[in-house]
């Protein structure tokens, strides 16, 4: 789902301070929730412009024993894939000037565990904005077509100041199972 109207540079935006609280007590939310425990397979993704980053968490996460992942775009199609964030992987930049590894330990979406989102809005039936490219919904589109939950679970991560009324959706739309903000937990009654 993409919105034109939609602008994260406006100034009613957080400060830098603001920010940094936020990132940290979402990887306090994670962890709480159980959503960095050791062993599990976590994508998360490079933070562009104002989106929430998801670095403090990423961080959190590895040192805690957990394996991340970040996307790749892929030169045809929609589908992401996931590559595994170590200490040896080379990096480069991909579409939209998004830092994207190179090369690394590949896992398929089906098998991760948690993957957690960036949003440019979202409304308290966890209906996600994203920026347009259409790749999150394709990629996880399977989940679509489940009656019994199954993995992965997906996390937005966002600032409180991009909680919308409502965002009108699209078929193909998926509906997050989470959203964390650090000072609020929005969860999919559904789930
Ligand atoms: N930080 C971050 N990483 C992310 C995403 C994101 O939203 N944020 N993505 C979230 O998905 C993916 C990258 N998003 C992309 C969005 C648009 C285009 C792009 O090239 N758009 C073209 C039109 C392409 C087409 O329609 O086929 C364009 O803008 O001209 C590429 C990547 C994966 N990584
Ligand atoms: N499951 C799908 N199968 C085929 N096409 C899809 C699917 N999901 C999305 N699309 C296409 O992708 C386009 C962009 O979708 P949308 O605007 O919802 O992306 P988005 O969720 O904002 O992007 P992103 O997930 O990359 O942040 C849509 O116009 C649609 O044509």
């Amino acid at each position: 789902m993409r919105s034109a109207a939609f602008d994260t540079s406006c100034s009613c935006f957080n400060t830098p301070l603001e920010r940094h609280a936020a990132e940290s007590a979402v990887a306090i939310q994670a962890k709480q929730l159980g959503l960095l425990r050791r062993g599990l397979k976590v994508a998360a993704y490079v933070p562009a412009g104002s989106e929430f980053s998801p670095w403090l968490l990423m961080l959190r996460a590895i040192s805690g024993g957990v394996e991340v992942y970040l996307p790749q775009v892929p030169k045809r199609g929609r589908k992401l894939t996931f590559v595994r964030l170590d200490a040896k992987n080379r990096w480069k930049l991909g579409p939209q000037n998004i830092l994207e590894l190179q090369s690394g330990v590949p896992c398929s979406p089906r098998d991760l565990d948690i993957v957690f989102l960036p949003l440019l809005g979202f409304d308290s039936n966890l209906a996600r904005l994203g920026q347009g490219g259409g790749y999150y919904d394709c990629t996880f589109e399977f989940r679509r077509w489940r009656r019994v939950w199954k993995k992965p679970r997906l996390v937005g991560l966002a600032f409180d100041v991009q909680h919308v009324e409502q965002l009108a959706v699209d078929t193909w739309d998926l509906r997050l199972d989470y959203i964390l903000s650090g000072q609020r937990i929005w969860r999919n009654p559904n789930r």
